[in-house]
């Protein structure tokens, strides 16, 4: 869609969507539905740049036809990237060390306020003073917090590589490190329907929590006054650090986070040891709910078997295509009590969804 909007087509294209869920999932009951809001929700946004000999300009690819389409506004992003888009692209044309063999531009940005830009070069800059002196004004005359500058296997930063977003949890303020280049939830205002209605469905629970994909403990942090103790794993070694500085900064103490493969966690309590998990006593453990929020692929062989060991599965899909196919094998143990639709990327196809299941009596 590349960065438009049609607030006025949005009620009818969030309808579509969730009679396309209701169909793949006619099983389905109690189904909510978290709307977005029509335009500036995206807090991350990605811009391949194109050189027209005096001109520079942002450009995304139409997926369909494959052409370049330029782009000068994103009403898509959140305000302080559609309102930095173009005074970063006039710097940028008056300064050569920036413009030269410039190939993309990311924006992180966050609703607290903080801004990360990453320029990334056909050339080397490594060692380029004048790019450095370049990039270290972009910060002091637009409202950038952080600056990366980035080349083939380069990664020049100014400073940091995170923002740190702050998310509103029930009432209550959760903090977040996004590193750059890891994986975060895009659209902020729906990542916060997410959250809450996953503490919603948990309720106050006297288990214990297994998660798997934990990222950068998004769902985790939230959900750990839900239960009396979590134990969240996530394969991206990034990711975990990022987590482990999360739980810090929202004083939670109730929630362990390992860098493990969801395939690796099935092994492990299938008997296999591993070093990681020296420390941590898995018997000690009372899992009643295991939490899964897989990549697009859905969950594999083993560990679509593994979930239906435990009570209750709460399943986030961002595909509900393998989210389908993983539901005939979970309910035939397992009873599915609610669904929820949360509308992460308006005005595409993508749906990501969510599935509450307790097991048949
Ligand atoms: C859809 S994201 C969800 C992240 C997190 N729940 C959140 O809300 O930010 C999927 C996560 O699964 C991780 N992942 C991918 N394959 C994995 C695997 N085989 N085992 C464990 N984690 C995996 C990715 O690194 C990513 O963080």
């Amino acid at each position: 869609m590349l960065c438009q909007v049609f607030p006025e087509q949005y009620a009818q294209q969030l309808a579509e969507k969730v009679e396309r869920l209701q169909t793949l999932l006619p099983q389905a009951p109690n189904l909510q539905v978290f709307e977005s809001p029509a335009e500036h929700y995206r807090a991350r946004a990605e811009f391949r740049i194109w050189h027209e000999e005096d001109d520079t300009f942002y450009i995304m690819f139409d997926q369909e036809t494959k052409q370049k389409v330029r782009i000068d506004e994103c009403p898509m992003a959140i305000k302080p990237i559609a309102e930095l888009m173009p005074k970063l692209m006039d710097a940028i044309k008056a300064d050569d060390a920036l413009r030269s063999k410039l190939f993309q531009v990311d924006f992180l940005a966050t609703l607290s306020g903080q801004m990360l830009v990453t320029l990334i070069y056909r050339r080397s800059i490594e060692g380029d003073e004048a790019w450095l002196t370049g990039a270290n004004r972009l910060r002091e005359i637009l409202p950038i917090d952080h600056i990366i500058g980035r080349a083939r296997k380069q990664k020049i930063l100014l400073d940091e590589d995170f923002v740190t977003e702050t998310l509103d949890v029930d009432g209550k303020p959760l903090h977040y490190q996004q590193i750059e280049n890891s994986f975060t939830q895009p659209n902020p205002y729906v990542a916060q329907h997410m959250l809450h209605w996953a503490r919603a469905v948990s309720g106050k629970s006297d288990g214990d929590l297994i998660e798997l994909y934990c990222g950068n403990g998004n769902f985790s942090i939230a959900l750990a006054d839900c239960y009396r103790k979590v134990l969240a794993t996530e394969i991206s070694k990034t990711s975990v650090a990022s987590a482990q500085i999360n739980i810090a900064a929202n004083g939670v103490e109730n929630l362990q986070i390992i860098k493990m493969a969801a395939e690796e966690v099935t092994e492990a309590f299938g008997g296999r040891e591993f070093n990681r998990l020296k420390g941590i006593d898995l018997n000690a453990y009372e899992f009643s709910t295991i939490f899964v929020d897989p990549p697009r692929s859905g969950l594999d062989d083993l560990t679509r078997k593994m979930v239906c060991d435990y009570e209750r599965i709460i399943y986030i899909s961002c595909n509900p295509e393998t989210l389908a196919r993983d539901l005939e094998v979970l309910t035939q143990t397992h009873e599915i009590q609610q669904t929820a639709l949360f509308d992460q990327f308006p005005y595409t196809h993508h749906i990501e969804s969510g599935v509450f299941l307790t097991r048949k009596a």
